[in-house]
């Protein structure tokens, strides 16, 4: 388990100093919705999710929740809606009143990543776990009984080329081990900040995954919750499926139905993190021979177009104003240098954020460019898409394209100013906790009414049957698009 070693027990006469420091570490208000992620997000106001998790890798899916309270700084639109002006929501139910009078509180920080494959032989499994995520492949309703056959297929497919990447950066990703890094990292600044917590990881698709961090917050009957997903931009398939993993759990025990919960749902717009990031690349343009005439190329990872146009997915603005604010503290430093945006990392048959990072690479070699720094932008540590993908691939497609001159900027890691500020966002989120609502799902209701069960699983039957001998399909697994 990655909970670090324990002393987390604050009073609450602290927690509520901390109130009075809340926002302001923010230089960039940005409006963070609640409706933050997709139409489901926004439907299920008030619904629970389905299915109860194991520890182990089925048993995933369901309905992502939403939450209803804002904090610190709470606005309605004019249509009434609530949103936040910051990335910090709480999710509303039970009132928290009770709580106040506690005289000791324990408080635990719980980091959500995305995981990935220790050894070659993880490979397949963690790429199962990923595909079965319906936040990443997105069935239809009548399909989902598909999810998992569909998930063994593709991840048995895929393998052989993931394998490749993950033996060329060392055999297995290095994510768990810089995870656990950033908690240590930031369990001693909380704790120079006078603010003792337990850090817990909690991984999506591999080990330690989100329910055993879960199980350890409960053992250490933990008073008070901030969860913190190592994704700066929210994107449905990324921290919104970590949080539905998590709801589902909550929902379903007492305990944590009323545990106070803050979740950071993006961070983005920090000024600590958009400082940490521009002092990155001022260090790397520092190594060019001619700093002024590097192209900044920040290089994302994609996510399909459908999730921004169909299910309204914030990733792609709070990218593109992530990448604004960076260039803005650039400026302000007196580094004027072109910049460009492009995402990679696609995956399947569907169109995907454009422009694609090799594309983008190949046109700018044409057009003259001879210096270019990469930033990869949507993760804080170093992982496959930067050691292999970015280091590798597209480093010799940049170099062939006639880009003479390449850099790339580190991940942030555990850099200092970054996890200060980590460290002050989760000060910022504490006294807005409130408990998770229970309030039950209305597809779940329908899943246990029999005869709709019937009905759903024939046609769905006959559907699925079609969707995989589509033309689209066969040519996807035949081009390796997978
Ligand atoms: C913000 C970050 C990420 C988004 C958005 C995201 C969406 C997304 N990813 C896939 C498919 C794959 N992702 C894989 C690895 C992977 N993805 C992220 C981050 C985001 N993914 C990270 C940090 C990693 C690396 C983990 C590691 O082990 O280092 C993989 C496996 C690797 C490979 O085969 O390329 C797949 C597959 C989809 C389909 C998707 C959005 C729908
Ligand atoms: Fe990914």
């Amino acid at each position: 388990m990655s909970a670090t070693s324990y002393s987390g027990v604050v009073s609450q006469t602290k927690l509520l100093g901390s109130n009075l420091n809340c926002s302001t570490h923010r230089r960039f208000p940005t409006s963070c919705s609640l409706s933050e992620g997709s139409q489901d997000l926004e439907k299920s106001t008030s619904q629970m999710f389905l299915s109860s998790c194991s520890s182990t890798s089925d048993k995933r899916n369901g309905m992502l929740g939403r939450s209803r309270h804002c904090s610190p700084i709470e606005k309605r639109n004019p249509v009434g809606q609530t949103f936040c002006s910051v990335g910090v929501c709480t999710h509303s139910g039970v009132d928290v009143e009770s709580n106040l009078h506690a005289t000791e509180e324990r408080v635990g920080v719980l980091l959500l990543n995305l995981g990935g494959p220790d050894t070659l032989d993880d490979v397949q499994p963690f790429l199962f776990n990923l595909f079965a995520d319906p936040d990443i492949i997105r069935l239809p309703r009548l399909f989902r009984f598909l999810q998992k056959p569909l998930a063994k297929l593709i991840s048995v497919f895929r393998a052989p080329k993931s394998k490749e990447g993950y033996a060329a950066i060392g055999g297995g990703s290095p994510l768990r081990k810089i995870t656990d890094e950033q908690a240590d990292a930031l369990k001693m600044a909380l704790k120079a900040k006078n603010m003792p917590v337990n850090v817990y990881v909690g991984m999506r698709y591999w080990y330690p995954f989100t329910e055993e961090a879960i199980q350890q917050i409960k053992r250490d009957r933990i008073t008070r919750l901030v969860v913190l997903p190592l994704y700066p931009q929210f994107s449905i398939s990324t921290t919104g499926s970590s949080i539905r993993v998590m709801q589902n759990i909550f929902r379903e025990d007492d305990y944590l139905s009323r545990l106070p919960v803050s979740i950071i749902k993006s961070w983005y717009q920090r000024e600590g993190y958009i400082k940490s990031m521009a002092d990155l690349i001022e260090k790397e343009l520092a190594s060019f021979s001619k700093p002024e005439e590097v192209m900044i190329f920040f290089s994302a990872h994609g996510v399909p177009v459908s999730y921004v146009e169909n299910a309204g997915d914030p990733y792609k603005d709070q990218m593109e104003e992530c990448i604004y604010l960076i260039m803005q503290e650039l400026k302000a430093r007196g580094t004027f240098n072109e910049h460009t945006l492009a995402f990679q990392s696609r995956v399947g048959p569907v169109q995907w954020l454009k422009p694609y990072t090799d594309e983008v690479l190949v046109e700018l070699g044409q057009k003259g460019v001879k210096s270019l720094l990469a930033v990869p932008v949507s993760f804080v540590s170093e992982h496959i898409e930067t050691l292999e993908e970015i280091d590798m691939e597209y480093k010799e497609l940049a170099l062939e394209s006639g880009i003479e001159n390449w850099g790339r900027v580190p991940a942030l890691g555990c850099t200092s100013s970054f996890i200060m500020d980590l460290a002050d966002a989760v000060i910022e989120a504490l006294p807005s906790a409130t408990a998770m609502s229970t309030s039950r799902n209305t597809s779940e209701a329908v899943d246990q009414d029999p005869m709709r069960y019937v009905i759903k699983m024939f046609f769905g039957s006959i559907l699925a049957f079609v969707l995989l001998l589509s033309p689209k399909m066969l040519v996807a697994f035949r081009n390796k698009l997978f």
